[in-house]
């Protein structure tokens, strides 16, 4: 049993299987793990998730962290994780870059496995126990977990934009999603918008009395009120363990050089790192590039994009459209700009071990943050801390949550493809004092406002969100 449990579709873990047949796990990439990771090492807690394996009843382990681990088959898969989680609720929730499916087998399954999740982690939560349930794919679980069990301190945050009402409001299951947040104590967001959608839809859906001052950040919670109940409702940006990434980025200067001779040692090297998501804008750097060298503003036999993408979601029908489109343009650009000694793109679908990502970051000139709509964006933020150089620039599209803070960024409007060149050109050209200087306050920015302040600052609303109601009760 424990006293701190943490809930996400994700275990933290991924399977590998050795050539020798024995199976080892590792840590896994991605957003939410690498912000939680430091959090759950540092006190005793358990994490409750899927271990990304259909139909598998494997017991995962790794150092230092209690695993619970939500078997799910593959039909719940498709239903819930392809289906509604990531057909119908993420191009929702990212603006309709996609048009969202509304399938109401979906929703029953997604039902379903939200209700395994909330009685594995009422199975794992001591009495009194602190939850925090994270993401979109288990809206539902804060007040399946209520109902179960009254005694707990019940925290959700949203890792994903949260939509206007006008958006929202297409749901046919709306009230059903606002009220499974309702159980928890606190609900966070990163952005202040995305607390004051909420209050708004919860005013006007649910005609509950939901309070109209702006939100905050880490402060000035939004409020509302359900019966003997009041939930908190607060912006909190997620970061990274920004000192961990700038010490082990420290030790990657030589494999960084040597990324650039095996580049061919070109001028400039430009660097995109993504999960293969059609919300990542990585056909907005494509097209720029081809653009640059089409007017003769970069020289494509000096020039050179690294994409590393991972896979991600490679049985969900936009995601094999945007992986087609991105391939042909790679193609595209080096068919058309490129010699056969030098291609100026670069494109790796594979994952990349983390050392290596970091010598990419310090190899890069240019770092391309191009996402037409994301929560937050860690890679702006891991760039930055990597670069105690404070050398290399960072190019950040105005639609990311990273962009509110990182000011300082060479921002840009995603959608306007001549603005796009315009600043990649500005971030590669600037003088050297220009680009420290910007880079200078981003890194101590990332410095600053680390993980361990995103965390420590939910959890500390969430104690004083959940005592109020204690109390009341
Ligand atoms: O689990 P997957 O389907 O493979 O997707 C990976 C994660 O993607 C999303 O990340 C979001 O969270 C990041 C950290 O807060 C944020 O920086 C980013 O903007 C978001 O897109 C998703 O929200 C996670 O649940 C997934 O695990
Ligand atoms: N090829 C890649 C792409 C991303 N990543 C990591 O995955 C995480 C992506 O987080 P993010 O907040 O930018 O975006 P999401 O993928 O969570 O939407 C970062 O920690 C990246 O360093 C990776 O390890 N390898």
């Amino acid at each position: 049993m424990a006293d701190f449990v943490v809930v996400a579709n994700r275990l933290p873990v991924d399977k590998r299987v050795e050539p020798d047949g024995t199976t080892t796990w590792k840590r896994a990439p991605g957003g939410l793990v690498t912000a939680l990771t430091p959090t759950l090492a540092s006190r005793s807690g358990a994490w409750v998730g899927w271990s990304g394996v259909p139909d598998s009843s494997d017991d995962p382990r790794i150092d230092g962290i209690g695993i619970r681990s939500v078997p799910l088959s593959s039909d719940e898969i498709a239903d819930y994780y392809e289906g509604f989680a990531n057909s119908t609720l993420w191009p929702l929730y990212h603006d309709l870059l996609v048009e969202p499916v509304f399938d109401h087998d979906w929703w029953t399954t997604y039902v379903v496995v939200n209700r395994k999740f909330a009685e594995a982690a009422s199975e794992a939560a001591d009495e009194g126990a602190t939850v925090w349930v994270h993401d979109y794919q288990l809206q539902l679980v804060p007040s399946m977990l209520r109902e179960l069990r009254p005694d707990l301190r019940i925290g959700f945050f949203l890792h994903i934009p949260f939509p206007s009402f006008e958006l929202f409001a297409r749901l046919p299951w709306r009230e059903e999603l606002l009220r499974g947040l309702l159980g928890a104590d606190l609900v966070g967001f990163h952005l202040p918008g995305g607390a004051e959608n909420f209050l708004t839809l919860v005013r006007r859906v649910l005609n509950l009395d939901a309070s109209r001052d702006p939100v905050g950040v880490r402060d000035g919670l939004g409020t509302v009120r359900d019966g003997s109940r009041t939930i908190r409702v607060g912006s909190f940006p997620i970061s990274i363990d920004a000192s961990a990434v700038a010490e082990q980025a420290a030790a990657m200067t030589d494999r960084a050089a040597a990324i650039r001779a095996e580049l061919g040692n070109p001028s400039t090297v430009l660097l995109g790192v993504d999960r293969l998501d059609y919300t990542k804008g990585i056909d907005v750097r494509l097209d720029a590039l081809d653009g640059l060298f089409r007017e003769g503003r970069l020289d494509p036999a000096d020039t050179v994009l690294v994409q590393l993408a991972s896979p991600s979601r490679e049985h969900v029908d936009s995601y094999i459209a945007v992986r087609d489109r991105i391939e042909r343009s790679v193609a595209h650009i080096n068919g058309t700009h490129g010699t056969v000694s030098s291609p100026p793109v670069r494109y790796l679908l594979q994952p990349v071990p983390r050392d290596e990502l970091l010598a990419y970051f310090l190899a890069a000139d240019v770092m391309l943050v191009t996402p037409l709509r994301d929560g937050m964006n860690l890679v702006a933020k891991e760039y930055a801390a990597a670069r105690a150089d404070l050398g290399g620039a960072l190019v950040l599209s105005e639609f990311t949550g990273a962009a509110a803070e990182m000011e300082q960024a060479y921002l840009v409007n995603p959608y306007d493809g001549q603005n796009v060149r315009d600043v990649v050109v500005r971030a590669v050209t600037d003088s050297p004092e220009d680009r420290r200087e910007r880079m200078a306050v981003l890194h101590q920015q990332v410095l600053d406002f680390d993980v361990d302040l995103w965390s420590q600052s939910f959890l500390q609303c969430l104690s004083g969100a959940a005592a109020a109601n204690e109390a009341a009760r």
